[in-house]
């Protein structure tokens, strides 16, 4: 059973472009994935806990899915709600429900894990705390 807006911490709406339909004029499930990723990560900018151009650290995607429940295509607007499922000492597991138009329930969930790491060697690394913070806030 889908979920519905009020099971997530916060909404975030994401326009959908023209590109973003395939051939059957849905989405492809490719942009339920990047949907994810703006969603999250322009949380984590916005909220200053990520500059993913100079900050000492970074996150990497270790594992990702998605179920797919119903259609959603250009011109809808789409809600992401988001929400921390777990917290640890270097990884966060995000779960990020997709509605279209005025939908309660969700057309989509999905969820990925962030493993923060080292941006020169690339090993993982405690999430700072005010980074901690932020994703505390989503849990
Ligand atoms: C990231 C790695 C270096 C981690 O390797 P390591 O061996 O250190 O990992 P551990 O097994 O010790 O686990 C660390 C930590 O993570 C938890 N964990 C690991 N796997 C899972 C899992 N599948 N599910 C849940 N949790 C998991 C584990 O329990 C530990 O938790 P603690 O909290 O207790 O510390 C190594 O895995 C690696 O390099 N992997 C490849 C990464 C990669 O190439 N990913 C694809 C591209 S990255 C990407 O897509 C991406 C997306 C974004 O949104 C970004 C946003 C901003 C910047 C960059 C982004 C980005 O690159």
């Amino acid at each position: 059973m889908p979920e519905t807006r009020a099971d997530y911490r916060l909404l975030r709406d994401m326009p959908t472009r023209w590109f973003d339909n395939d051939i059957y004029g849905h989405l492809n499930n490719t942009v339920h994935y990047q949907l994810f990723d703006t969603a999250v990560n322009a949380h984590l900018v916005e909220t200053g806990v990520l500059d993913p151009h100079t900050g000492d650290t970074v996150f990497l995607v270790v594992e990702s899915g998605c179920r797919y429940f119903a259609p959603l295509s250009f011109p809808e607007v789409v809600t992401a709600g988001l929400r921390v499922a777990h917290l640890g000492r270097s990884s966060v597991r995000y779960e990020i429900g997709l509605f279209g138009g005025e939908a309660d329930t969700a057309a989509a969930e999905g969820f990925f894990v962030h493993v923060n790491v080292d941006r020169q060697t690339r090993k993982k690394a405690p999430i700072p705390d005010a980074a901690r913070d932020v994703l505390e806030a989503l849990r």
